[in-house]
């Protein structure tokens, strides 16, 4: 049998999902892997660059590759691409699975984020284009999702200990 994610993270760019999810591993004493990690480290060329060089498209073909992968090539917490759930056969394989949303709403996301251009989605007008992403995503990361963990106003700690208790893990 190949290996299944015992925590499977999803939510927007700069939800805390790498944050969040190293913790979150280091209190369950499993390993953390993150789909954009892979896809860089794949490519040897970072994401913001594969967007420039070949658009978005080419993008979503490579990391849902690459989210297959991992689906299938890891046992401990995985966080995924902000928009790796844009994708029907990535979401039904998430089916079954234990899977949390990290949310957060729009003024606490242009506070993390800002004007980074290493999120080429957020890249001109932010707090826009943050509505327009997630008045399109809100429902596929909520029809993933098992358990939702606001993470407004709450510190990484905080985030990872509503996680722990949302999925109701005990630590290592
Ligand atoms: N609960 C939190 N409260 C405040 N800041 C946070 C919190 N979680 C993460 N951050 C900060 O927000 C930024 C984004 O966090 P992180 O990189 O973990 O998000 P991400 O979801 O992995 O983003 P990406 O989609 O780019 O991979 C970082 O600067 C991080 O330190
Ligand atoms: O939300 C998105 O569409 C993205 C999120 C990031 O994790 C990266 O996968 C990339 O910047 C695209
Ligand atoms: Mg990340």
């Amino acid at each position: 049998m190949s290996p299944v994610p015992l925590v499977v993270l999803v939510g927007p760019m700069g939800v805390g999902k790498s944050t969040v999810g190293q913790l979150l591993a280091e209190r369950l004493g499993v390993g953390y892997r993150d789909t954009d990690d892979d896809i860089v480290a794949e490519q040897g060329r970072t994401i913001a660059e594969i967007f420039v060089d070949e658009g978005e498209a080419a993008f979503r073909a490579i990391e849902k590759e690459a989210v297959r992968a991992a689906l299938s090539g890891h046992d401990g917490v995985l966080a995924l691409g902000g928009g790796a759930i844009l994708d029907a056969d990535t979401r039904a394989l998430l089916a079954g699975q234990r899977v949390v949303y990290l949310s957060m709403d729009v003024e606490e996301a242009v506070k993390r984020t800002g004007l980074n251009a290493a999120r080429p989605l957020l890249a001109v007008n932010p707090r826009k284009q943050w509505r327009e992403l997630m008045d399109a995503r809100r429902y596929l990361y909520e029809e993933v999702a098992t358990a939702v963990v606001a993470t407004d106003g709450r510190t990484p700690e905080e985030v990872t200990r509503a996680a722990l208790d949302a999925l109701e893990l005990k630590e290592a």
